[in-house]
C-alpha cells in the first residue's frame, strides 16, 4: 500500500489517498503502521476519501487506533496533497471531515501548496455537546484534579473535545507527567486533548499539547483554535493570536463577523513509501 508522509508543524500522519471508503481494519492499520519503532511511525493515519458534498473527505485516526471527529494540522496537509497531486486544480477547496465542511485557501510557493488557511468553523461552548461531565456554557475555568494537583480548564470543541489549562510556562511545563490522567479524566466523557498554555501578550501565547490518543505532539491545530478561545473567553487574548508550538507557529483568529476560528499554517511533504513487502 502506498503511502505519502506528511507532517503540519512537526504533528505527522501517514496519509493514504487510494481508497474508496474507510477500511475495516483502519484502527489496527494505524496501531501498526504509526509505530515508531515497528511501523512508518506518526502521529495518526489519515485517509483522503471521495466526497459527495466537498472535493474530497478526510477521516483521521490516532495512532491508538481510535478516530478523532477533526485534525486541523491534517486538513491542511490533506489539502496540500490533494493540490500538488492534482486531486483539485483550485487554490481554494472544500474539505468534509467529521466535523463538517472546511473550507480551505492554499498559498502556493514554486508551484505546490505552501500555507493552507482552513475555516475551521465555530467552536462548540455547551459542556454536554463537547462533552463534559458538566454542563452549561461556557465552561470556564472549571476547576479539576488530577493525582492531587488542582487545575482550571476551559472546555472548547473544535468537533473534538479540548481542556485549556493557563499555567505560568507552558514551554517547560510537565506535559508528559499531566496529560496522560487528565486524557483519561471522567470530566471528560470521550477523553480530551489538553492543552497547557502560557500569554506572551494579548496577541501572542506559547502552548503546549497533549493529545488524546497520540500523547505530546508537536502541534495541534484545533489546540490551537481552542486555545485562543479560551484565552478571549478568559479576557487574557484578543481573539486573533499568533500561537507559538512546539513545532512552529499557528495564526488563529476567532472571527467577530461569523464566529467560526480561522487557522492558518504550512503543510509539508516529507517522502512517500510502500507499506509491506513487495
Ligand atoms: N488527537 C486528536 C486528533 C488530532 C488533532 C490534532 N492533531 C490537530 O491538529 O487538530 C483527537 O483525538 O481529538
Amino acid at each position: 500500500m502506498n503511502f505519502t508522509k506528511m507532517n503540519g508543524l512537526g504533528n505527522d500522519f501517514i496519509v493514504v489517498a487510494h481508497f474508496e471508503t474507510l477500511p475495516t481494519d483502519a484502527a489496527e492499520m494505524a496501531k501498526r503502521m504509526c509505530d515508531r519503532h515497528f511501523g512508518v511511525g506518526a502521529d495518526g493515519l489519515v485517509f483522503i476519501l471521495p466526497s459527495e458534498h466537498a472535493d474530497v473527505r478526510m477521516r483521521i485516526m490516532n495512532a491508538d487506533g481510535s478516530e478523532a471527529e477533526q485534525c486541523g494540522n491534517a486538513v491542511r496537509c490533506v489539502a496540500k496533497y490533494a493540490f500538488d497531486h492534482g486531486l483539485v486544480s483550485r487554490t481554494e477547496l472544500t474539505v468534509e471531515t467529521g466535523a463538517g465542511l472546511q473550507r480551505v485557501w492554499i498559498e502556493t510557493k514554486e508551484g505546490r501548496a505552501h500555507r493552507v488557511k482552513v475555516d475551521m468553523g465555530a467552536p462548540i461552548l455547551g459542556g454536554q455537546a463537547i462533552p463534559l461531565a458538566v454542563d452549561g456554557e461556557p465552561i470556564v475555568e472549571h476547576p479539576i484534579q488530577a493525582n492531587g494537583r488542582d487545575f482550571c480548564f476551559t472546555g472548547v470543541s473544535m468537533g473534538n473535545p479540548h481542556a485549556v489549562i493557563f499555567v505560568d510556562d507552558a514551554a517547560t511545563f510537565e506535559v508528559d507527567v499531566w496529560g496522560p490522567p487528565l486524557e483519561v479524566h471522567e470530566m471528560f466523557p470521550n477523553k480530551a486533548n489538553i492543552e497547557f498554555t502560557s500569554v506572551i501578550s494579548p496577541k501572542e501565547m506559547t502552548m503546549r499539547v497533549w493529545e488524546r490518543g497520540c500523547g505530546q505532539t508537536y502541534a495541534c491545530g484545533t489546540g490551537a483554535c481552542a486555545t485562543v478561545v479560551a484565552g478571549a473567553l478568559t479576557g487574557r487574548t484578543d481573539r486573533t493570536v499568533l500561537v507559538h508550538l512546539k513545532g512552529g507557529d499557528l495564526h488563529i483568529e476567532w472571527s467577530e463577523v461569523d464566529g467560526h476560528v480561522y487557522m492558518t499554517g504550512p503543510a509539508e511533504e516529507v517522502f512517500t513509501g510502500h507499506w509491506g513487502i513487495r
